[in-house]
Protein backbone atom coordinates (compact mmCIF):
# COMPACT_ATOMS: atom_id res chain seq x y z
CA UNK A 1 0.00 0.00 0.00
CA UNK A 2 2.92 2.16 -0.44
CA UNK A 3 2.22 3.92 3.00
CA UNK A 4 -0.85 5.76 1.22
CA UNK A 5 -3.04 5.50 4.07
CA UNK A 6 -5.75 6.96 2.18
CA UNK A 7 -8.43 4.83 -0.03
CA UNK A 8 -10.78 6.36 -2.81
CA UNK A 9 -13.71 4.39 -4.05
CA UNK A 10 -15.29 3.92 -7.55
CA UNK A 11 -18.64 1.94 -7.81
CA UNK A 12 -19.01 0.58 -11.77
CA UNK A 13 -22.42 -0.38 -11.64
CA UNK A 14 -21.94 -2.06 -15.16
CA UNK A 15 -23.20 -5.73 -16.33
CA UNK A 16 -22.94 -4.52 -20.26
CA UNK A 17 -19.82 -6.89 -20.55
CA UNK A 18 -22.16 -9.86 -20.20
CA UNK A 19 -25.55 -11.11 -20.52
CA UNK A 20 -26.76 -11.49 -17.04
CA UNK A 21 -28.39 -9.20 -14.83
CA UNK A 22 -27.28 -8.45 -11.51
CA UNK A 23 -23.55 -7.83 -11.33
CA UNK A 24 -24.80 -4.21 -11.67
CA UNK A 25 -25.65 -4.08 -8.19
CA UNK A 26 -22.42 -5.59 -6.90
CA UNK A 27 -21.26 -1.47 -5.78
CA UNK A 28 -24.50 -1.15 -3.55
CA UNK A 29 -24.61 -5.31 -2.01
CA UNK A 30 -20.62 -4.31 -1.16
CA UNK A 31 -21.84 -0.82 0.69
CA UNK A 32 -24.20 -3.12 2.45
CA UNK A 33 -21.73 -5.25 3.67
CA UNK A 34 -20.19 -2.42 5.38
CA UNK A 35 -17.02 -2.15 3.14
CA UNK A 36 -16.52 1.05 3.45
CA UNK A 37 -16.89 1.04 7.78
CA UNK A 38 -14.61 -1.70 7.39
CA UNK A 39 -11.97 0.22 5.32
CA UNK A 40 -12.17 2.85 8.29
CA UNK A 41 -11.57 0.67 10.77
CA UNK A 42 -8.24 -0.33 9.23
CA UNK A 43 -7.44 3.52 9.84
CA UNK A 44 -7.51 4.70 6.40
CA UNK A 45 -9.02 8.03 5.52
CA UNK A 46 -12.09 6.45 2.68
CA UNK A 47 -12.99 9.17 -0.17
CA UNK A 48 -16.04 7.71 -1.23
CA UNK A 49 -16.33 8.97 -4.93
CA UNK A 50 -19.80 7.60 -5.48
CA UNK A 51 -21.26 5.58 -8.75
CA UNK A 52 -20.62 6.11 -12.59
CA UNK A 53 -23.98 6.74 -14.05
CA UNK A 54 -24.74 4.23 -16.35
CA UNK A 55 -26.72 4.34 -19.34
CA UNK A 56 -28.11 0.83 -20.70
CA UNK A 57 -30.74 0.52 -23.45
CA UNK A 58 -33.71 -1.27 -22.87
CA UNK A 59 -32.41 -4.31 -25.18
CA UNK A 60 -29.32 -5.29 -26.87
CA UNK A 61 -29.04 -9.12 -27.88
CA UNK A 62 -25.82 -10.91 -28.23
CA UNK A 63 -24.56 -12.06 -31.78
CA UNK A 64 -21.68 -14.60 -32.17
CA UNK A 65 -18.90 -12.80 -33.84
CA UNK A 66 -20.09 -9.00 -32.44
CA UNK A 67 -18.93 -7.41 -29.45
CA UNK A 68 -21.88 -7.21 -26.64
CA UNK A 69 -22.45 -3.73 -26.09
CA UNK A 70 -19.30 -2.31 -27.51
CA UNK A 71 -19.70 1.50 -27.36
CA UNK A 72 -21.46 1.57 -23.91
CA UNK A 73 -18.64 -0.55 -22.83
CA UNK A 74 -16.26 2.21 -24.17
CA UNK A 75 -17.85 5.10 -22.74
CA UNK A 76 -18.14 3.92 -19.20
CA UNK A 77 -14.70 2.70 -19.22
CA UNK A 78 -13.53 5.90 -20.70
CA UNK A 79 -15.43 8.21 -18.29
CA UNK A 80 -14.04 5.46 -15.51
CA UNK A 81 -10.46 5.77 -16.49
CA UNK A 82 -10.62 9.66 -16.17
CA UNK A 83 -11.57 9.21 -12.51
CA UNK A 84 -9.11 6.62 -11.82
CA UNK A 85 -6.37 9.14 -13.20
CA UNK A 86 -7.87 11.37 -10.87
CA UNK A 87 -7.55 9.68 -7.69
CA UNK A 88 -4.11 8.54 -8.50
CA UNK A 89 -2.51 11.67 -8.82
CA UNK A 90 -4.40 12.69 -5.61
CA UNK A 91 -1.70 9.95 -4.40
CA UNK A 92 -4.73 7.81 -3.29
CA UNK A 93 -5.46 4.08 -3.56
CA UNK A 94 -7.85 3.30 -5.88
CA UNK A 95 -10.42 0.53 -5.14
CA UNK A 96 -13.14 -0.04 -7.73
CA UNK A 97 -15.74 -2.20 -7.27
CA UNK A 98 -17.94 -3.43 -10.15
CA UNK A 99 -19.65 -4.23 -12.12
CA UNK A 100 -18.66 -7.28 -14.60
CA UNK A 101 -15.03 -7.62 -15.25
CA UNK A 102 -15.15 -5.42 -18.21
CA UNK A 103 -14.43 -2.42 -16.07
CA UNK A 104 -10.64 -3.43 -15.34
CA UNK A 105 -10.31 -1.87 -18.88
CA UNK A 106 -11.00 1.63 -17.29
CA UNK A 107 -9.46 0.89 -14.04
CA UNK A 108 -6.15 0.05 -15.36
CA UNK A 109 -6.32 2.82 -18.04
CA UNK A 110 -6.14 5.01 -15.61
CA UNK A 111 -3.77 3.74 -13.05
CA UNK A 112 -1.07 2.07 -15.85
CA UNK A 113 -0.23 5.40 -17.18
CA UNK A 114 1.56 6.56 -13.59
CA UNK A 115 3.73 3.84 -13.91
CA UNK A 116 6.90 2.39 -16.19
CA UNK A 117 6.44 -1.18 -15.07
CA UNK A 118 2.48 -1.58 -13.63
CA UNK A 119 2.45 -5.59 -12.23
CA UNK A 120 -1.04 -6.89 -12.83
CA UNK A 121 -2.41 -9.91 -10.48
CA UNK A 122 -4.91 -11.62 -12.32
CA UNK A 123 -7.42 -13.46 -9.57
CA UNK A 124 -9.96 -15.22 -11.51
CA UNK A 125 -11.41 -18.58 -12.73
CA UNK A 126 -10.80 -17.34 -16.23
CA UNK A 127 -7.92 -15.58 -17.72
CA UNK A 128 -10.30 -13.29 -19.43
CA UNK A 129 -7.66 -13.29 -22.67
CA UNK A 130 -10.26 -13.45 -25.16
CA UNK A 131 -10.66 -11.46 -28.80
CA UNK A 132 -13.37 -10.99 -30.75
CA UNK A 133 -11.98 -13.62 -33.10
CA UNK A 134 -11.31 -16.40 -29.60
CA UNK A 135 -14.78 -15.28 -27.79
CA UNK A 136 -17.36 -18.44 -27.36
CA UNK A 137 -19.29 -15.28 -26.14
CA UNK A 138 -18.36 -12.07 -27.66
CA UNK A 139 -18.90 -10.77 -24.16
CA UNK A 140 -16.28 -8.06 -23.08
CA UNK A 141 -16.00 -9.00 -19.68
CA UNK A 142 -14.13 -12.31 -21.04
CA UNK A 143 -11.49 -9.67 -23.07
CA UNK A 144 -9.91 -7.25 -20.30
CA UNK A 145 -6.93 -8.74 -19.85
CA UNK A 146 -6.46 -9.09 -23.65
CA UNK A 147 -7.45 -5.42 -24.32
CA UNK A 148 -4.41 -4.32 -21.34
CA UNK A 149 -2.38 -6.43 -23.22
CA UNK A 150 -3.34 -3.84 -26.55
CA UNK A 151 -4.88 -6.66 -28.02
CA UNK A 152 -8.56 -6.56 -29.40
CA UNK A 153 -11.06 -3.89 -30.59
CA UNK A 154 -9.00 -0.47 -31.39
CA UNK A 155 -11.82 1.30 -29.58
CA UNK A 156 -11.09 -0.59 -25.67
CA UNK A 157 -7.49 -1.05 -26.52
CA UNK A 158 -6.75 2.93 -26.81
CA UNK A 159 -9.32 3.68 -23.96
CA UNK A 160 -6.94 6.58 -22.46
CA UNK A 161 -5.38 7.57 -25.72
CA UNK A 162 -2.27 5.07 -25.02
CA UNK A 163 -1.68 1.27 -25.38
CA UNK A 164 -0.52 -1.40 -24.46
CA UNK A 165 -1.14 -0.78 -20.38
CA UNK A 166 0.27 -3.89 -19.25
CA UNK A 167 3.17 -5.99 -20.50
CA UNK A 168 3.07 -9.43 -20.38
CA UNK A 169 6.01 -10.64 -18.51
CA UNK A 170 4.34 -8.10 -15.52
CA UNK A 171 1.23 -9.80 -15.61
CA UNK A 172 0.19 -13.10 -13.16
CA UNK A 173 -2.51 -15.30 -13.57
CA UNK A 174 -3.77 -16.89 -10.15
CA UNK A 175 -7.03 -19.65 -9.84
CA UNK A 176 -7.52 -20.15 -13.75
CA UNK A 177 -9.48 -22.97 -14.07
CA UNK A 178 -12.00 -22.78 -17.38
CA UNK A 179 -9.44 -21.48 -20.37
CA UNK A 180 -10.61 -21.10 -23.71
CA UNK A 181 -8.25 -22.26 -26.28
CA UNK A 182 -7.39 -19.24 -28.10
CA UNK A 183 -6.45 -18.38 -24.71
CA UNK A 184 -4.44 -21.08 -23.90
CA UNK A 185 -2.34 -19.63 -27.21
CA UNK A 186 -2.26 -16.52 -26.09
CA UNK A 187 -0.59 -17.40 -22.94
CA UNK A 188 1.71 -19.81 -24.33
CA UNK A 189 2.54 -17.39 -27.52
CA UNK A 190 3.18 -14.31 -24.80
CA UNK A 191 4.83 -16.89 -22.34
CA UNK A 192 2.53 -15.13 -19.52
CA UNK A 193 2.64 -16.83 -15.66
CA UNK A 194 0.05 -18.74 -15.05
CA UNK A 195 -0.75 -20.50 -11.25
CA UNK A 196 -4.01 -22.69 -12.22
CA UNK A 197 -5.56 -24.81 -9.77
CA UNK A 198 -3.14 -27.35 -10.81
CA UNK A 199 -0.30 -25.59 -9.53
CA UNK A 200 -2.24 -23.94 -6.74
CA UNK A 201 -2.83 -27.75 -5.44
CA UNK A 202 0.82 -28.74 -5.92
CA UNK A 203 2.26 -26.02 -4.80
CA UNK A 204 -0.07 -24.96 -2.25
CA UNK A 205 -0.79 -20.97 -1.73
CA UNK A 206 2.28 -19.91 0.14
CA UNK A 207 4.49 -21.26 -2.90
CA UNK A 208 2.18 -19.32 -5.25
CA UNK A 209 2.14 -16.08 -2.92
CA UNK A 210 5.98 -15.91 -2.22
CA UNK A 211 6.88 -16.48 -6.37
CA UNK A 212 4.09 -14.39 -7.34
CA UNK A 213 5.69 -11.67 -5.12
CA UNK A 214 9.25 -12.24 -6.33
CA UNK A 215 8.44 -12.49 -9.49
CA UNK A 216 6.74 -9.01 -9.73
CA UNK A 217 8.74 -7.14 -7.27
CA UNK A 218 12.15 -7.33 -8.72
CA UNK A 219 10.67 -5.66 -12.25
CA UNK A 220 7.57 -3.79 -11.62
CA UNK A 221 6.89 -0.31 -10.09
CA UNK A 222 3.59 -0.65 -9.05
CA UNK A 223 1.01 -3.76 -9.12
CA UNK A 224 -2.86 -3.47 -9.17
CA UNK A 225 -4.89 -6.44 -7.96
CA UNK A 226 -7.59 -7.39 -9.79
CA UNK A 227 -10.10 -10.01 -8.08
CA UNK A 228 -12.47 -11.55 -9.80
CA UNK A 229 -14.84 -13.11 -7.06
CA UNK A 230 -15.13 -15.85 -9.34
CA UNK A 231 -11.77 -17.00 -8.79
CA UNK A 232 -12.91 -18.04 -5.35
CA UNK A 233 -14.83 -21.16 -5.03
CA UNK A 234 -18.24 -21.17 -5.92
CA UNK A 235 -19.35 -22.36 -2.36
CA UNK A 236 -17.95 -19.45 -0.48
CA UNK A 237 -19.04 -16.97 -3.37
CA UNK A 238 -21.89 -18.21 -5.11
CA UNK A 239 -23.08 -14.89 -6.17
CA UNK A 240 -21.14 -14.44 -9.44
CA UNK A 241 -22.34 -14.58 -13.34
CA UNK A 242 -19.60 -17.47 -14.42
CA UNK A 243 -19.29 -19.71 -11.27
CA UNK A 244 -16.78 -23.06 -12.12
CA UNK A 245 -16.08 -25.51 -9.64
CA UNK A 246 -12.64 -26.78 -8.22
CA UNK A 247 -11.72 -23.08 -7.24
CA UNK A 248 -9.39 -21.51 -4.59
CA UNK A 249 -10.77 -21.39 -0.93
CA UNK A 250 -11.98 -18.81 1.15
CA UNK A 251 -8.84 -19.38 3.61
CA UNK A 252 -6.43 -19.44 1.34
CA UNK A 253 -7.83 -16.25 -0.72
CA UNK A 254 -7.69 -14.97 2.18
CA UNK A 255 -3.48 -16.36 2.83
CA UNK A 256 -3.00 -14.80 -0.70
CA UNK A 257 -3.90 -11.23 0.12
CA UNK A 258 -2.72 -11.40 3.79
CA UNK A 259 0.76 -11.74 1.86
CA UNK A 260 0.11 -9.25 -0.40
CA UNK A 261 -0.57 -6.86 2.41
CA UNK A 262 2.75 -8.33 4.25
CA UNK A 263 4.84 -7.83 0.72
CA UNK A 264 3.59 -4.01 0.55
CA UNK A 265 3.41 -4.09 -3.28
CA UNK A 266 -0.59 -3.89 -4.12
CA UNK A 267 -0.76 0.38 -5.50
CA UNK A 268 -4.43 -0.30 -6.78
CA UNK A 269 -7.22 -2.93 -6.71
CA UNK A 270 -10.64 -3.61 -8.27
CA UNK A 271 -13.31 -6.12 -7.15
CA UNK A 272 -15.33 -7.57 -9.82
CA UNK A 273 -18.55 -9.95 -10.74
CA UNK A 274 -20.44 -10.23 -7.92
CA UNK A 275 -24.18 -10.64 -8.81
CA UNK A 276 -26.50 -10.11 -5.53
CA UNK A 277 -29.43 -11.78 -7.63
CA UNK A 278 -27.45 -15.33 -7.79
CA UNK A 279 -26.45 -14.66 -4.70
CA UNK A 280 -26.98 -16.43 -1.16
CA UNK A 281 -28.14 -13.68 1.15
CA UNK A 282 -25.58 -11.06 0.33
CA UNK A 283 -22.72 -13.49 1.23
CA UNK A 284 -20.58 -12.88 -1.32
CA UNK A 285 -20.36 -9.11 -0.95
CA UNK A 286 -19.62 -10.41 2.37
CA UNK A 287 -16.77 -12.68 2.02
CA UNK A 288 -15.50 -9.79 -0.46
CA UNK A 289 -15.08 -7.61 2.09
CA UNK A 290 -13.34 -9.81 4.53
CA UNK A 291 -11.20 -10.58 1.69
CA UNK A 292 -10.27 -6.66 0.81
CA UNK A 293 -10.02 -5.96 4.30
CA UNK A 294 -6.82 -9.06 4.23
CA UNK A 295 -5.57 -7.24 1.51
CA UNK A 296 -5.37 -3.48 3.31
CA UNK A 297 -3.71 -5.13 6.33
CA UNK A 298 -6.24 -6.44 8.61
CA UNK A 299 -4.78 -9.27 11.25
CA UNK A 300 -6.45 -11.73 12.74
CA UNK A 301 -4.00 -11.02 15.74
N1 LIG B 1 -14.85 -12.05 -16.04
C1 LIG B 1 -15.44 -13.21 -16.26
N2 LIG B 1 -16.23 -13.73 -15.35
N3 LIG B 1 -15.24 -13.77 -17.44
C2 LIG B 1 -15.87 -14.98 -17.88
C3 LIG B 1 -15.49 -15.29 -19.29
C4 LIG B 1 -16.12 -16.57 -19.78
C5 LIG B 1 -15.67 -17.00 -21.17
N4 LIG B 1 -14.27 -17.28 -21.19
C6 LIG B 1 -16.02 -15.92 -22.20
O1 LIG B 1 -15.15 -15.37 -22.83
O2 LIG B 1 -17.14 -15.60 -22.38
MN1 LIG C 1 -12.81 -12.22 -14.83
MN1 LIG D 1 -13.96 -14.94 -13.88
Amino acid sequence: MNKIKQVSIVGVPMDLGQLRRGVDMGPSALRYAGLIEEIVRLGYQVKDAGDLVIEREATNPSEKGRLVNLNEVVSVNSELQEKVDRIHEDGVFPLILGGDHSVSIGSIAGIAKHYNNLGVIWYDAHPDLNTIETSPSGNIHGMPLAVNLGIGHPSLVNIGGYAPKIKPENLVIIGARSIDEGERELILEKGIKVYTMHEIDRLGMTTVMEETVEYLAEKTDGVHLSLDLDGVDPIYAPGVGTPVMGGITYRETHLALEMLAEANIITSADCVEINPILDNKNQTAEVATALISSLLGKKLL
